[in-house]
């Protein structure tokens, strides 16, 4: 059984009568543990392929079953149970709450499930955000405002987040848009780190160096796959070249 398995998945937006068909029929699975990449262009229905497939959004038609279980029948408070308890979130539009210091939000998630509502509980969730952090390399602003932190440091942040309830998959969309090439390849070793650990990683991506981190690598264009190339697990820096170099070539042959 895949992690997630999508099965003729399709979105329509409409605005001002006029249909627009984003997705349209999109099959796809994500087995345990893999990490996929999401490439193609601008326009082309990534992100809504995001939203759509973790249930953040809703499908026009189709199914998407997650574990075994159909997320598009599934009532909004089912849904969101799943999403708080086993789907992490790496959203840029996911802002963290302004008024909270940074290890508050990253325990907020935690808080909010059955484990959050006793001491014993907290005490676990408040220990996974001290190990997290460590691990990240942000214990240090653990007391900072949001808004007093580096855009790297945020993204990382958003990364503990998205782990503190152990999730068996992380949606991320854009995960290094917004940083600077040396952020960038931190947080793509942090996303591998925690995929090695057996998390499952989908996200999207215009970059093909953090694309060429992923297991495998998915193609869509006007709303469907086209293409997908398997990579295979990254082991380490040294493959990086060739990983690129292979990933590079695929996505001239698709004119991209
Ligand atoms: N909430 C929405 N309402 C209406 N149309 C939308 C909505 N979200 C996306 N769209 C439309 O769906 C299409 C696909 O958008 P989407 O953001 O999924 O593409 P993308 O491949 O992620 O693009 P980019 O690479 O530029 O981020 C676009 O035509 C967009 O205008």
């Amino acid at each position: 059984m895949g992690t997630l398995k999508v099965s003729n998945l399709c979105k329509t937006y409409i605005i001002n009568k006029r249909q627009n068909n984003v997705l349209r029929n999109v099959n796809l699975t994500i087995k345990e543990g893999e990490m996929v990449g999401v490439m193609g262009p601008s326009g082309s229905g990534k992100t809504t392929l995001l939203y759509t497939v973790s249930g953040m959004d809703s499908a026009t038609a189709g199914r998407v079953e997650f574990y075994g279980k159909d997320l598009t029948g599934m009532k909004a408070n089912e849904m969101s149970d799943i999403r708080l308890n086993e789907m992490g979130f790496v959203f840029q539009q996911m802002y963290m709450l302004k008024n909270l210091t940074v290890y508050d939000n990253i325990i907020l998630p935690g808080y909010q499930t059955p484990e959050g509502k006793t001491k014993e509980g907290r005490r676990k969730i408040n220990d996974r955000a001290k190990v997290l952090m460590q691990t990240l390399g942000i214990s240090e602003i653990a007391e900072n405002d949001i808004n007093e932190v580096s855009g790297g440091q945020l993204q990382r942040a958003c990364i503990c987040r998205s782990m503190i309830n152990n999730p068996k998959i992380i949606f991320a969309d854009e995960p290094t848009g917004a940083l600077n090439k040396q952020n960038s390849i931190e947080v793509m070793e942090e996303l591998n780190r925690i995929n090695q650990a057996g998390t499952a990683v989908l996200l999207v991506t215009h970059d093909m160096k953090v694309a060429s981190k992923c297991e495998r690598v998915l193609y869509i264009e006007d709303g469907d796959i086209r293409d997908e190339i398997t990579l295979g697990r990254r082991l380490g820096r040294a493959e990086d070249r060739t990983r690129e170099r292979t990933l590079n070539d695929w996505l001239i042959g698709l004119g991209w």
